[in-house]
């Protein structure tokens, strides 16, 4: 595995999958995506291996004969690079490289992710990010540079420490002293990230969760003009941009546009996205952004849970939506998947159809969710004024002889939470 990127235009790549029994159709369209990430990357799909197998194979992924036959046909078709649709453990990929030869680069499905992720990193947070996930997919990955110096010291092993094993050592404690440094910086982007959100946090948050290219930027940028870059590109935005938006009853809700999911998205970017995915596990309302034209969407809403299950958040913040209405494809039964999701939203982003009905429905979920109240607090009670502060929007206040009458608004929970902390007693 080596830590080149595709940047080359001309780049010409092979795809290869393991198609497990009963997986034809998985397989396939997992290829599709696995295409489409190519070419986001910049490279060019010149041929695509599937081997039909009962498992994958443990040591080289594919069977040995399988790879003898992909080797011939890159040399026949010129192709420099060959992808597989898996994560290959750092063992395969060693094994993998020995049979294919040093003159093709081997990539897998995570390598390319974190590939495009890298091109597309604009902030210090996601630069950051992303440089944290690329050298914690390097670490258990340094095995070439063993082996080459390995044969280099003539094989010598035993006791003494060949020039090889110094080599191997000393670029391991450099990213180990990387991935340290990477995740400090990272901790310190995530305590301003917090204050901003404390900031929100008297308003209503509403996270913009899916798959990649569901629409999200495109939805962002119809209610709210925020300017977001649109594409038909995997992985654009990987920020999170975060908006105010003024509602029909003139309340202001943050909106937030973030990093998109896919299937086997590589567990190290999860872990070192995880700061911005707090963005959306703090919102009041997810609202879950289908792509309702791909043939798959019931997979990438599987795979938006799965990411996000380890939140906990509870069902009723989640609304889905289903977008691209407007490009349903006719093989689609409509009447029976709004029988199976009957709450969810239909809208076209891009053509601005069923705004008015989501804007309502988001407009709705907040009133279910806030409660009004007025209360009287005495001069004295700094601390529970100042949890007032922290945690509830203020509409009003105004000094009486005693106390300080407040007419606030807060999260039904946290009032609930406030009331029984505080005995307070409001209306
Ligand atoms: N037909 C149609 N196309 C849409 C709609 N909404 C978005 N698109 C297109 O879908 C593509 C992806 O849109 P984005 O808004 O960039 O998607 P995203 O979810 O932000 O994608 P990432 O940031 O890459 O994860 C673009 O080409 C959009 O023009 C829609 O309602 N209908
Ligand atoms: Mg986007």
């Amino acid at each position: 595995m080596t830590d080149t990127d595709i940047r080359d235009d001309t780049e010409k790549v092979l795809l290869v999958a393991v198609e497990l029994p009963g997986d034809h159709e998985k397989t396939e369209r997992s290829l599709e995506e696995l295409s489409r990430l190519t070419e986001t990357a910049g490279g060019v799909v010149v041929d695509t291996l599937v081997q039909t197998r009962p498992t994958l194979h443990s040591i080289h992924y594919l069977g040995k004969g399988k790879l003898q036959t992909l080797k011939n046909i890159c040399e026949e078709l010129g192709a420099e690079t060959v992808i597989f649709d898996d994560e290959l453990d750092p063992g395969q990929a060693k094994a993998v490289q020995k049979i294919l030869g040093d003159g093709l680069k081997v990539l897998d499905r995570s390598a390319l992710i974190l590939d495009i992720f890298q091109q597309h990193a604009r902030t210090r947070e996601a630069k950051t990010q992303v440089a944290l996930a690329r050298a914690q997919y390097m670490l258990p990955r340094l095995t070439r540079q063993w082996t080459h110096l390995e044969r280099q010291a003539g094989g010598i092993g035993g006791a003494r420490r060949g020039p090889g094993e110094t080599q191997i050592e000393i670029d391991r404690r450099l990213l180990r002293d990387q991935i340290k440094k990477l995740k400090k910086e990272l901790e310190k982007i995530a305590l301003q990230r917090n204050t901003q959100r404390k900031f929100r946090h008297e308003f209503f948050n509403v996270a913009l969760v899916g798959y990649t290219n569901a629409g999200k930027s495109t939805l962002m940028n119809a209610l709210t003009e925020a300017g977001v870059e649109v594409e038909d590109q995997l992985f654009k935005t990987l920020d999170t941009t975060v908006r105010k938006m003024t509602m029909p009853n003139g309340r202001d809700v943050y909106l937030s546009d973030t990093v998109g999911f896919i299937q086997k998205l590589p567990h190290q970017l999860v872990a070192s996205f995880r700061s911005t995915l707090k963005e959306a596990e703090s919102a009041d309302l997810l609202i879950k952004l289908v792509d309702i034209s791909d043939p798959d969407f019931r997979r990438h809403l599987t795979t938006i849970d799965s990411v996000l299950k380890d939140f906990e958040i509870p069902e009723k913040r989640f609304l889905t939506v289903f977008n691209k209405a407007d490009r349903v494809p006719e093989s689609m039964n409509v009447t029976l998947v709004k029988r199976e999701y009957p709450d969810a939203v239909w809208i076209s982003a891009k053509e601005a159809i069923g705004l008015t009905r989501l804007i309502q429905e988001i407009q709705s979920r907040m009133d279910e969710n806030t409660v009004i109240r007025t209360v009287d607090i005495p001069h004295q009670a700094g601390e529970i004024i100042a949890a007032l502060h922290e945690h509830t929007r203020i509409l009003s206040q105004s000094h009486e002889e005693e106390v300080t009458r407040f007419t606030l608004q807060a999260d039904r929970d946290i009032w609930a939470y406030l009331t029984k902390k505080f005995h307070l007693k409001g209306e």
